[in-house]
């Protein structure tokens, strides 16, 4: 047996068919075009990658995008001007500021300072907090386009023992509030979950983000479940691998995401449905 493959690609695209659309409408109102501000410090390039694929999506759904590349020795009050100047701008209506930043700049007084109702990456901690609570307003782009993607092929976590690998602020726990939400009995395993092989063993629903090539094993997989990769991991020779080893879980799980063409783009379209948010919120 083998898995299907669950096509991240093919939703987001529908997901950004639905944007395109209600930009669209807005303009035909006279209602604002969205504009998205993407901040990004030094030239790492593998987030100039992630910078280029959401400016393409911007221009895709009609956005109006913003782009920021400041230099690698940026000081933390330069890049704390800057927002303040995007939460003041009425031309912005989503602020997204690319992680990692260098090491002179505190990483969570960037985050604090935008304003909560701009913050499409949902990691200020009003809009984690509002998640953690069940109020959810703005949530964190790529666990709720994991969601989406499981609505989309008729995955329902409810009563699902659901196992995620890895509890960083961007993933793992803004996905384990998500699936309680949804219903899920969730354990999130780290660095110092003694049995992981176990774990994962366990799961009707497996995520892995940890940004560990191959660290969960084909064999780990339990015959029929659901397997999804959030890391993207890029190897010497230049290919991109997951944080699971694909060949081998495909041939036990029922369905699983490829990298590339799995979560990623799905993140991409979370942070666009953010922005249409955002900006329908602040009408
Ligand atoms: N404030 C902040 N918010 C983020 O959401 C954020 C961030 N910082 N820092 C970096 C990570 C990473 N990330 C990705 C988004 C899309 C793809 C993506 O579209 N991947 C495609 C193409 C991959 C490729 O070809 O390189 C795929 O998986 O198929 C990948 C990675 C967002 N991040
Ligand atoms: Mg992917």
């Amino acid at each position: 047996m083998s898995a299907q493959i669950i096509d991240g690609k093919a939703v987001s695209q529908q997901c950004l068919n639905a944007v395109a659309d209600a930009v669209a409408a807005r303009r035909a109102a006279s209602l604002r075009v969205p504009g998205l501000a993407v901040v990004l410090v030094g030239d790492d390039p593998a987030s100039a990658v992630y910078v280029r694929n959401k400016n393409h999506a911007c221009r895709q759904v009609g956005f109006e995008s913003f782009s920021y590349e400041l230099p690698a020795d940026t000081s933390e009050a330069q890049l704390l001007d800057l927002i303040d100047e995007l939460n003041d701008n009425p031309a912005v209506d989503g602020i997204l500021v690319q992680l990692p930043l260098p090491a002179q700049i505190n990483s969570q007084n960037i985050l604090e300072r935008i304003r909560p109702d701009k913050d499409v990456d949902g990691f200020h901690p009003y809009n984690v907090g509002r998640l953690a609570v069940r109020k959810p307003l703005l949530r964190p782009c790529t666990p709720k386009g994991i969601m989406t993607l499981l609505t989309a092929y008729g995955i329902d976590p409810k009563g699902q023992k659901v196992v995620i690998v890895g509890a960083s602020n961007i993933v793992g726990r803004p996905l384990a509030l998500e699936m309680m939400l949804a219903g899920a009995t969730v354990t999130v395993c780290h660095r110092f979950t003694r049995n992981l092989a176990a774990e994962v063993a366990a799961a009707d629903i497996v995520v892995a983000a940890v940004g560990k090539p191959k660290l969960i094993c084909g064999d780990w997989i339990r015959e029929g479940a659901v397997v999804v990769d959030v890391g993207i991991n890029r190897l010497a020779d230049g290919s991109l691998c997951g944080d699971v080893d694909f060949d081998a879980a495909k041939q036990r799980a029922a369905m699983i995401t490829p990298v590339p063409g799995g979560v990623g783009p799905m993140t991409i379209a979370g942070l666009l449905e953010n922005t249409l948010q955002a900006a329908q919120n602040r009408d």
